[in-house]
């Protein structure tokens, strides 16, 4: 701050300014403290000020006209500096802050004539241009630069005097207001000069188009897009949003507004990365905005807040409040449960009712990102590789899963310190489960083509063949899934596939793959391993790289990135690759009674609450007493207290409830609109129920079938449909690896048959190529009536 005067201020402020405005000019004041007989009254009128002056300061002629709570309460409330002649020091006030030497400039406002202001800040000037003229900077009030400009000491003394921006103009000559023509004028709020007192900053509200000739918002073009410009785009909109847009809505519905605020800074908080932390925030600082706008807030309220903020001397601690840290209903739950929770944190589901419409809502809604939102991250992602291949694969694998390396591939046959650490019980569980495995799908391979005589000399058949080249995405993020390995890689052997590619993101430690992965892959014939996870490996697939081969079709679980990732590719004609399915973070929904062992339902739950902090379980129960779910919940919290994922399984379970039904057939309805990924059926006669099912990726019928031996050994795939897509898609198969050819072979018989019905109806479409190539025939054969 280096304006020459510092114009002190007795308790008549707001008079003294109406007389004087010029003074705001000065960008600082003092407050007269022996006018003043509390802090308070202090505080206030500094309050006031603050509107008008960027810093305020207080005079005392002694410091011992307050004590040093008081002083320490002036300084936290945006008070700049203390100035007192007589000095006392105190520890916990730095002596930055209590100064003893009065500054420089120091002047009675209520004294303060224009012409002496004028001249204070002229005498202060030095030119080192030859003609005398002084630099002007200008900028606007957020100080964003709108150009630079020449003042002379007469246009300047104007300036002061009409409080407007005006300068001196080279070109012409003469003293140049801003805007007199164009209408574009700027009101002066304040001037300050450079640390060697030979250039200006006029701090100026602009109207109009902007500052520039050519009508930009500054000579050096217009401003991006930042908070500023959102803020003026709110402010428009305040005044002109129309009837029924969003923006409206948000300014009308205050409960919306706030609702959004929440959820965007939920969204926030569980962001992970650069690109979506700041994607989050981008989202938060919307919904903040509109809200300051909406209560007539500016931002640069929000600024002089936070100025104010910086100047405190003592802070709070800054804990959060309890709420935050703990779940609401935890004192509720904790009684019920009777969980010693000083040791551990209770883990326990919400409850709702079935009949509670907007809690069932809740309850059911995956916790996932916007597909819009994570397209937005996977783009990029997407784009780099298919341009720059293998250079922008090895660039993300050191990004996302912290490892350096130098070449993306492993090439069969898998050399054999890739297998070194495999137990041979871990190779005999292996050896089952692709066998059964191989067994359930072999047993799906179609090998006849299917023939159908439609009419007589009429034959149609179908026929499957392998897709050529497939590749199977193995998951690595947060566990490494040999299973998944053999339930992509025995299937596609099944059915054929020419060559099958697996990738999956190394290991952090030595960057290579795990050995039940080389093994799985080694016994399946894959032909190659790409040490790559995510959007950069779904990428790397589709399009090829240098050492990695374009593949036909891609299948396999992921997390969002992945499954954000297959879905961009698949509609990208460009890659001409398609993908199995949308199989993202694990989900299972319990069906109970009362006569379900707890033990069992909890560890259904919680073996896939373990999958991922974005998995969801929820358990639907029949008819169960309030004793049967606290024992349930009992269950789930001291099992999941043993699990080595518990931090995992804890956040799964903020976003898990257990929703209560009044019988069977509610339970089932409520299974089938969820559409889960594996349904869990643990009731009496669960297999009478089986025939309800009309949308679940897999099915666990009784006590005895847990949902583990689906994902590891029985036979069935555990690749399945998340999200609610059961409803379309099923889980894979052979099937999903072989695509099926059509053939039909016509007789003349057969000819006679349906000749006359492709002409009639290619007749009405108007394509009569198509009815000649018919006509031609049937003529010739002499089926047709002469003409
Ligand atoms: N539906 C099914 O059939 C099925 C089967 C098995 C597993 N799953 C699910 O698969 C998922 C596996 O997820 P995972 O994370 O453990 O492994 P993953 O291999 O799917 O994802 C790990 C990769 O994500 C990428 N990534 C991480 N953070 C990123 C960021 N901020 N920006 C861009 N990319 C980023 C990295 O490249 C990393 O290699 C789990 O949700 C699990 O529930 C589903
Ligand atoms: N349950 C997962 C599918 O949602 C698959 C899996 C792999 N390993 C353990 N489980
Ligand atoms: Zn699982």
């Amino acid at each position: 701050m280096t304006f020459p005067i510092l114009p002190i201020f007795g308790k008549d402020i707001d008079n003294v300014l109406i007389d004087k405005p010029f003074l705001k000019l000065a960008g600082q004041a003092v407050l007269d403290a022996s006018e003043f007989a509390t802090d308070a009254d202090i505080l206030a009128a500094a309050k006031k000020c603050s509107n008008n002056f960027k810093s305020i300061s207080i005079f005392l002629d002694s410091v011992e006209q307050f004590n040093e709570k008081e002083l320490i309460n002036i300084l936290n409330n945006g008070v700049d500096k203390i100035y007192s002649i007589k000095q006392i020091t105190f520890e916990s006030i730095p002596p930055s802050r209590l100064v003893s030497n009065i500054p420089t400039g120091l002047a009675r406002a209520d004294d303060m004539s224009l012409d002496a202001f004028s001249e204070a800040v002229l005498s202060k000037l030095k030119s080192d241009r030859k003609d005398g003229l002084y630099t002007t900077l200008v900028v606007d009030e957020a100080e964003r630069c709108l150009g630079l400009v020449y003042s002379s000491k007469e246009s300047i003394a104007l300036a002061i005097k009409k409080e407007r921006g005006i300068y001196f103009s080279r070109s012409r000559n003469e003293i140049w207001e801003k805007g007199a023509t164009s209408g574009n004028t700027q009101k002066l709020i304040s001037v300050d000069l450079d640390c060697d007192s030979d250039a200006l900053k006029f701090i100026v509200g602009q109207d109009g188009v902007g500052f520039c000739h050519l009508e930009t918002e500054s000579c050096f073009g217009n401003f991006s897009y930042g908070l500023v410009e959102l803020e003026k785009t709110l402010l428009n909109r305040l005044s002109n949003a129309v009837e029924g847009s969003y923006t409206r809505r948000l300014f009308s519905d205050e409960e919306l507004l706030n609702a959004k605020i929440k959820e965007e800074a939920e969204e926030l908080v569980e962001a992970k990365g650069k690109d979506e932390i700041s994607w989050e925030a981008a989202d938060l600082f919307y919904f903040i905005m509109t809200k300051l706008v909406s209560c007539g807030v500016s931002l640069k309220d929000v600024e002089n807040n936070l100025n104010m903020k910086n100047l405190k001397i003592t802070r709070r601690k800054g804990d959060a409040k309890p709420k935050f840290l703990k779940k609401k209903e935890d004192s509720i739950v904790e009684k019920k449960l009777k969980i010693d929770t000083s040791k551990d944190e209770p883990v326990f589901l919400q409850v709702v009712e079935s009949s509670d419409i907007e809690g069932v809502q809740g309850a059911v809604t995956r916790p996932i990102q916007k597909t819009s939102e994570i397209m937005h991250l996977v783009q990029p992602i997407i784009e780099n590789v298919k341009t720059n291949g293998d250079k922008a694969l090895l660039e993300y694998t050191e990004k996302f899963d912290g490892v350096k390396l130098t070449s993306t591939c492993i090439e069969a046959p898998i050399p054999e310190e890739y297998f070194e650490g495999l137990t041979d019980e871990m190779k005999n569980s292996l050896d089952l489960s692709i066998e059964n495995v191989r067994k359930f799908h072999a047993a799906q391979l179609q090998e006849e083509p299917m023939v159908v005589e439609t009419q007589p000399g009429v034959v149609c058949s179908r026929f499957p063949r392998p897709i050529e080249r497939v590749g199977l995405y193995i998951p690595g993020g947060t566990a490494i899934l040999p299973s998944t390995a053999l339930m992509l890689g025995v299937p596609a052997q099944v059915a054929g596939c020419k060559e099958i590619v697996f990738a999956s993101p190394p290991c952090k430690s030595d960057g290579k793959i795990s050995p039940e992965v080389a093994y799985v892959a080694s016994k399946v014939g894959a032909s190659k391993i790409v040490l790559a996870g995510g959007a950069q490996a779904v990428a790397a697939m589709a399009y090829g790289t240098e050492s990695v081969p374009k593949v036909d079709k891609i299948l396999g679980p992921g997390n969002q990135f992945v499954t954000a990732a297959k879905m961009h590719v698949q509609n990208d004609t460009q890659a001409l690759c398609s993908i199995d399915m949308p199989a993202g973070p694990s989900e299972v929904l319990v069906v109970a009674d009362e006569d379900a062992d707890e033990d069992f339902v909890a560890s259904d739950l919680l073996s896939q609450a373990e999958h991922g902090i974005d998995s969801q379980v929820i358990l639907v129960g029949v008819n169960l007493s309030k004793a049967k779910i606290d024992r349930i919940q009992q269950a789930v919290h001291s099992q999941a207290l043993e699990l080595p994922r518990l931090e995992i399984v804890r956040k799964c379970i903020t976003h898990s409830t257990i929703i209560l039904c009044k019988s069977y057939q509610e339970a089932i309805e409520m299974s089938n609109k969820y559409a889960p990924e594996h349904l869990i059926l643990q009731i009496n006669n669960a297999n009478d129920y089986v025939k309800l099912v009309d949308n679940a990726g897999s099915i666990f019928v009784g006590a005895y079938t847990p949902e583990s031996c689906g994902d590891y050994s029985s036979g069935t795939n555990h690749t399945l449909p998340t999200y609610g897509y059961a409803r379309q898609y099923s889980g894979c198969n052979t099937s999903t690896f072989q695509k099926f050819i059509t053939a039909q072979s016509i007789t003349p018989e057969g000819l006679d048959k349906i000749g006359r019905a492709v002409m009639c109806i290619a007749k009405v479409e108007g394509l009569d190529g198509h009815r000649n190539a018919v006509k031609i025939r049937m003529n010739k054969l002499g089926l047709l009536p002469k003409v």
